[in-house]
């Protein structure tokens, strides 16, 4: 499958982070920060979700929330979701962007280093990737839990090294605000929605 998106975007802000390291809350908050006809927010895990659920005669709502639903599927949606990966790495990716118009995206959740290349090749200029950190004790009060096959396996770890991230953001409640953080992330793509002279495609 090859389905190109309607418009190139101007900025691919790729995410990665740990489980409850809130990747959620971050992307979220760059969104409001920039609104909505600006950024748009874009799942990987989205279509995943969407179909496994549909398999599955799941709550694709509760799949998608913060909650703990989700845990309880996530060790098989993993494996799920690799079987296709495997046969086609930029499976999720195509399906994640389609039908996305706003200069800024914001992928909330790439776990794979296929995720980065798929983005960073498909848009070598706009792609820059954001680590999300928090330490385990902060994750833990947000509901973390170790888990064997899910926190040391590649959907958690595949970023954690070989990697040379954009921006590193803290998500501690001691560390510097998050808007002050995100200051100079919100400038760029501020900056990208606006730029007039461009070399790429507009809508
Ligand atoms: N800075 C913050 N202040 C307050 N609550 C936060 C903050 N960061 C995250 N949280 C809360 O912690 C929980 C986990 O955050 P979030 O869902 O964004 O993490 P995530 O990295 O997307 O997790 P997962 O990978 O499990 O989806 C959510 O309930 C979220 O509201
Ligand atoms: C199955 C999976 O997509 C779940 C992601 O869920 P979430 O981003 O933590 O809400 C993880 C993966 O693809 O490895």
């Amino acid at each position: 499958m090859e389905s190109s998106p309607v418009c190139e975007p101007k900025l691919v802000l790729v995410f990665s982070g740990k489980r409850k390291s809130g990747k959620d809350y971050v992307t979220d908050l760059i969104q409001q920060r920039l609104s909505r006809d600006i950024c748009v927010i874009l799942r990987l895990s989205g279509p995943l979700k969407d179909q496994y659920a549909q398999e599955h005669s799941l709550d694709l709502d509760q799949l998608l929330g913060p909650g703990p639903y989700k845990e309880h599927y996530r060790k098989d949606m993993i494996l799920w979701g690799e079987t296709r990966r495997q046969q086609d790495p930029g499976f999720f990716c195509r399906l994640a962007i389609q039908g996305a118009k706003q200069p800024v995206w914001v992928i909330s959740d790439a776990r794979r280093m296929s995720d980065v290349n798929w983005f960073r090749s498909k848009f070598p200029r706009q792609t820059r990737c954001v680590r999300v950190q928090s330490s385990e004790a902060t994750r833990a009060k947000r509901g973390w839990r170790f888990t064997a096959g899910v926190d040391d396996a590649e959907s958690e770890c595949g970023l954690d090294s070989n990697i040379v991230y954009d921006w590193t953001i803290t998500n501690e409640p001691d560390a510097p605000s998050l808007d002050l953080q995100l200051q100079p992330i919100l400038d760029v793509a501020k900056e990208a929605s606006l730029s007039l002279i461009s070399d790429i495609t507009d809508c």
